[in-house]
């Protein structure tokens, strides 16, 4: 699965630029508020404005203070799936039911440094894993190839029947770094700036696509 960011997109054109990627499986859409991170994004009424003007999924990955108190409204503003983090979530568990009884997927986020052992029974209740492969704020920085291993965890987890959920990796994904990322067993793609500084984001979607289908 590949799921195009919209971080690197230009704001002002935002509807044009899901059309670009249409063929992508989730669009996701980072929410920063300065606080969790060194940076600041887009919010809600982005997220809803979005919603009608794109077919495609939406995966908001929330890098904020506080998700308890505010990832609902985005599963009430549509989103497929709503993934928080774990270093900022106060009930974990209790955010994933809330999510899911909103209507969405319910996605948990760690950060490089957080490591996925002792959150494997919370991650029973999450429908996605996003594990971050640079540190969370900005496009366009380097692939920090240590989180494989917290990957092939991950995946030998889901493969034995321990955890059920999809295994997304979002950080410094390119043509250079999908294949490595495949193998260790990710399911699902973010790409931010492979995709939308191509001159033609379908097409470089599309060749990402293909790399981690062959690395698989
Ligand atoms: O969450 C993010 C940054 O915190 C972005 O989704 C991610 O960095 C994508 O950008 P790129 O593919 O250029 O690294």
């Amino acid at each position: 699965m590949m799921a195009p960011s919209i971080l690197s997109a230009d704001f002002a054109r935002l509807a044009d630029e899901a059309a670009a990627v249409a063929g992508a499986d989730w669009l996701h859409v980072d929410v920063m508020d300065a606080h969790f991170v060194p940076n600041l994004t887009i919010g809600l009424p982005v997220v809803k404005s979005l919603r009608k003007a794109t077919d495609i999924p939406l995966d908001c990955h929330l890098m904020i203070d506080d998700p308890d108190r505010w990832a609902t409204g985005y599963a009430e503003a549509g989103a497929h799936n709503v993934t928080v983090h774990v270093e900022a979530a106060h009930d974990p568990v209790a955010l994933a039911k809330d999510l899911r009884a909103a209507g969405a997927k319910a996605g948990l986020s760690l950060k490089p440094g957080t490591p996925l052992e002792p959150y494997v029974d919370v991650l029973k209740h999450y429908d996605t894993l996003l594990v971050m492969s640079v540190e969370p704020g900005f496009g366009g920085q380097e692939f920090m190839d240590e989180v494989l291993d917290k990957v092939r965890t991950a995946r030998r987890l889901v493969d034995t029947g321990h955890l059920r959920l999809v295994v997304e990796i979002d950080g410094g994904i390119n043509e250079d770094t999908i294949a490595r990322a495949a193998e260790a067993g990710v399911d699902c793609f973010v790409a931010g700036s492979a995709v939308y500084d191509a001159a033609d984001p379908g097409a470089a979607l599309e060749r990402l696509r293909q790399q981690a289908a062959r690395a698989r």
